[in-house]
């Protein structure tokens, strides 16, 4: 390649992301960090770069951080025994207290140094700061039945105020997934459940996910056909035949999107700065979940 030819190549990628750039100017995009995501280190300061970068292109970024995985190695290591049911962790009040110290204390706090390595902007938040989530026990559908599954708790009620605050100030909320119910007893919410909340709650224009595989496959495991596109109907029709971790984050992009957030999509967060890549470039990547036609406004 020439020099010239070089050169058009670069101007054709930053004149690629201009129509975004507009498109997303002062918009608020609520960013999903999965657990599974966060295992590596460069990938880790690759996407806290992606957020400083949506920060300084005018956009108005928002973390909520996942971090099962690390939860899990915690009660491993001290020998606390945790399943799985429905996609969500069984959570005894023992596991509850772990479950905070690793979100709030360790993975959330381990994002915002991230991200202000690039200058003051990141200050983390859970449920109970200024009223953010108000929980509610919630079951887990296990064949058809819905089973308990201890301080589990669905948002019921979001106060955004002081992630608006923020937001207005210029800074980068980082919002761990804990919440209080009504009576002040905390609980561990879905991490994916909260970031679609929270984007609904703040009229957020999009809402990303990014997690460990390619995006929605259409017959996992069997398959790694992926699905491109969704219309919220069919992914409400799809959503009892899913799997594992795709269960609660696919039903968190469709309440989303049915709560008025114009897109919601799930992309793979093993990819170098798939976030840029996802907001900034042509070509759509992961799945995209929009709503359907009588629900578009
Ligand atoms: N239809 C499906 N398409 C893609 N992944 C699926 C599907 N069904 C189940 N999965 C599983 O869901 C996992 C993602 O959920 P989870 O482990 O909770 O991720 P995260 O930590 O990012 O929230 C995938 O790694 C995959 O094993
Ligand atoms: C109820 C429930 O399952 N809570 C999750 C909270 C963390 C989370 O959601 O993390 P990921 O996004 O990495 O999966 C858990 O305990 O693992």
């Amino acid at each position: 390649m020439s020099a010239y030819e070089a050169a058009l190549h670069k101007a054709a990628i930053l004149t690629e992301a201009l129509p975004w750039l507009e498109r997303f100017h002062g918009k608020t995009v609520v960013v999903k960090y999965g657990g599974n995501a966060m295992t590596d280190d460069k990938l880790k300061k690759a996407f806290a770069e992606d957020i400083v970068f949506l920060r300084y292109a005018g956009l108005r970024p928002v973390i909520v951080h996942g971090g099962g995985p690390q939860i899990s190695s915690m009660l491993d290591r001290l020998g606390i025994e945790s399943e799985f049911r429905g996609g969500l962790r069984v959570t005894t009040p023992e596991a509850m207290e772990i479950v905070r110290m690793v979100l709030v204390g360790q993975v959330g706090q381990e994002l915002v140094g991230l991200v202000n390595g690039h200058g003051p902007f990141a200050v983390g938040l859970s449920g109970d700061d200024a009223g953010l989530f108000t929980a509610e026990r919630r079951g887990a559908l296990v064949d058809g039945e819905t089973v308990d599954i201890g301080l589990v708790g669905d948002v019921v009620k979001v106060r955004p105020e002081a992630v608006v605050d923020l937001i207005d100030n210029g800074r980068i909320p980082v919002v761990s997934s804990v919440a209080p119910d009504e009576d002040g007893l905390v609980h561990n919410v879905n991490a994916d459940t909260a970031a679609s909340a929270l984007a609904v709650a703040l009229e957020a224009e999009k809402l990303v996910v990014l997690t460990d595989v390619e995006g929605l496959y259409r017959d996992w495991p069997a398959s790694d056909e992926i699905i491109t596109e969704i219309e919220a109907n069919e992914l409400a029709e799809m959503l009892p035949s899913l799997a594992s971790g795709m269960v609660p984050k696919m039903e968190a992009c469709l309440r989303a999107v049915r709560g008025g957030v114009s897109r919601a999509t799930v992309i793979d967060g093993r990819v170098p700065h798939a976030l840029l890549l996802e907001i900034f470039t042509d070509e759509g990547i992961g799945t995209q979940v929009h709503p359907s036609k009588k629900e578009a406004s």
